[in-house]
């Protein structure tokens, strides 16, 4: 939708169509709140700030709707669809798509949640090298890169949702 339907819709109307961006209330509720927006710089702006800094229980409300790295979104729902288009062009080599099964398997053992990485745009090599590198992160450096991750997969899907 365009910038002027998406100022003009009801509140709910205007969560609903955030909401598959990020899972989290209080990002949504202000995002809604912050409306008219002028532009969609503004708009932008106003994402990524009520996207920083994200609580910790923020961030593992909105992993529980991340599918791994490599494993095809279920379902038909507008987070689904996202998470497919973002990964379509992953299509993994066999090889590739074994190590990048590893590597979720060594990041979740590690740290106990999804490993989350902006997909759209990076191949799977890619990916797996970040994958790799990150699960020697510590806890703290594993946070802050998990949330820039979310924020970053959070204003692409806004932008698409809502464009000027
Ligand atoms: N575990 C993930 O990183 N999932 C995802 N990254 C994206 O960019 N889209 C996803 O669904």
């Amino acid at each position: 939708m365009n910038l002027s339907t998406f100022n003009s819709l009801t509140p709910d109307e205007a969560r609903a169509a955030v909401r598959p961006c990020l899972d989290v209330d209080r990002w949504v509720d202000e995002l809604v709140a912050g409306r008219p927006y002028a532009d969609a710089e503004s708009l932008a702006a106003a994402a990524s700030s009520a996207a920083n800094p994200f609580t910790d229980a923020e961030v593992d409300a909105a992993l529980a709707h991340h599918p791994r790295i490599g494993e095809r979104a279920e379902g038909s729902g507008a987070e689904a669809c996202l998470s497919r288009g973002e990964q379509a062009a992953l299509d993994p080599a066999a090889e590739t798509a074994a190590r990048l099964v590893e590597a979720n398997q060594a990041y979740e053992k590690r740290f106990g949640r999804v490993f989350l990485i902006r997909a759209a745009g990076r191949s799977a090599e890619e990916i797996l090298s970040e994958a790799t590198r990150r699960v020697q992160n510590t806890d703290e450096a594993e946070a802050a890169e998990t949330a820039d991750q979310l924020r970053q997969i959070a204003l692409l899907r806004l932008h698409g949702a809502v464009a000027e």
